[in-house]
């Protein structure tokens, strides 16, 4: 069967025909493929929404990786939020929101820019990322390291400078774990996830610490453990949507080095399931003391509802290891988060 399915997926995984000016084959594509059912087999396979054409500007922003950034922001301000209302009662001004969001943003797109700097060779052999800024060379070398180097300063420097030390040296300690750990590990070890899981969900404490929050109060350590788990069905889906271009490349990822999917859909589920306890026991403890309130039930109930889709998603994975299961599950996976951080954010508000 999974022989079956492989052969199956794989012909999904057949490198679409590509336009010439623009052979990235994104995110973006490869969900939007073969998504529906109606589709004439016979048809030219869609390839996506077109990419514009790059420019100077577009390949600065490109380098830092904007997706993931923007959604590490939305993890900043749910978390500053959730420090402000549930422990510490400090409130930031406008002007804070705007150095904390400004700091975190340039200290993260630092560290996406340092990874593709890394990673500038070894993302030629993969049609994801073959047409990155670096790896295509339209952007030098040097300019990748000034740009990296410019961001994560000053973006350390803002933070420090408003809030003090300790938000800044948790972003300092993220972009070296993300590029000086991480990184390197893709090519060696399919434990780099765990690892990345946690480079991925350090920025929680750094709005959590600027809005007066304590390294040692659990609800921030339940925000840690939303984001960490969160990554699991989040990645296995990106890793088995692209993992014959990981494989091709010497990437060491869960499909690459256990091609059946099985080890990804557990930890996919596993994931899941951690997520939601760590979701629930934020919402019923908020401050760290049980609450059995009609607000604790009511929002975890809300955390449960939010995430079964995406372990729905995961067990049907399970089942059947493809990849329109796969690109559900990691459109869930981004719907989940944001949500998951809403309940626990209103609950906190209405603590
Ligand atoms: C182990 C940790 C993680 C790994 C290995 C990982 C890997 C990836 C990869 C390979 C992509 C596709 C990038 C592309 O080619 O466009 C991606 C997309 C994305 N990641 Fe992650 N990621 C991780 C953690 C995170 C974290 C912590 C966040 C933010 C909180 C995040 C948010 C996103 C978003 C928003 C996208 C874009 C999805 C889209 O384009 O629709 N990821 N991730
Ligand atoms: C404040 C601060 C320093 C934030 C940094 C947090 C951060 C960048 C988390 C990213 C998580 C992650 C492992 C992304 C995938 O990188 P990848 O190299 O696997 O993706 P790729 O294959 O597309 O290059």
């Amino acid at each position: 069967m999974a022989t079956d399915c492989r052969e199956s997926s794989t012909a999904l995984l057949d490198e679409p025909p590509v336009m010439e000016e623009d052979n990235r084959e994104s995110l973006d594509n490869v969900i939007q493929q073969h998504d529906d059912p109606i589709a004439d087999e016979s048809q030219p396979k869609r390839i996506g929404k077109r990419r514009r054409e790059p420019t100077v500007t577009r390949d600065i922003v490109e380098l830092t990786k904007p997706r993931i950034v923007m959604m590490i922001l939305v993890t900043t301000v749910a978390s500053a939020w959730i420090a402000m209302a549930g422990v510490t009662g400090v409130s930031l001004s406008f002007g804070a929101w705007i150095v904390l969001l400004l700091g975190t943003g340039l200290v993260a797109g630092s560290a996406g820019a340092a990874n593709q700097v890394y990673e500038r060779v070894i993302d030629t052999l993969m049609p994801r990322t073959a047409s990155r800024p670096l790896a295509s060379g339209r952007m030098s070398l040097a300019a990748g390291v000034a740009l990296t180097g410019a961001a994560g300063l000053v973006g350390t420097g803002l933070l420090a400078w408003e809030f003090g030390a300790l938000p800044a040296v948790v972003g300092a300690a993220t972009w070296a774990l993300y590029v000086l750990v991480y990184t390197p590990m893709k090519t060696r070890t399919a434990w780099n996830t765990t690892v990345g899981a946690i480079a991925g969900a350090l920025p929680v404490f750094m709005g959590y610490t600027a809005a007066g929050g304590q390294l040692t109060d659990l609800s921030g350590w339940m925000l840690f453990g939303v984001l960490a788990c969160w990554q699991y069905p989040h990645f296995m889906a990106i890793a088995w949507l692209y993992r014959r271009q990981y494989a091709e490349a010497g990437f060491q990822m869960t499909t690459t080095v256990e091609p059946t999917g099985r080890s990804a859909a557990w930890q996919s589920i596993a994931g899941t399931i951690a997520l939601a306890t760590c979701g629930v026991v934020a919402c019923l403890a908020p401050a760290g003391e049980w609450i059995l309130s009609p607000a604790s039930i009511v929002t975890a109930a809300c955390v449960l509802a939010a995430c079964w889709p995406l372990l729905k998603a995961s067990l049907r994975f399970r089942q059947s290891p493809e990849d329109i299961r796969a690109r559900k599950m990691l459109r869930w996976s981004l719907v989940v988060l944001p949500a998951v951080l809403l309940v626990m954010t209103l609950r906190m508000i209405g603590l």
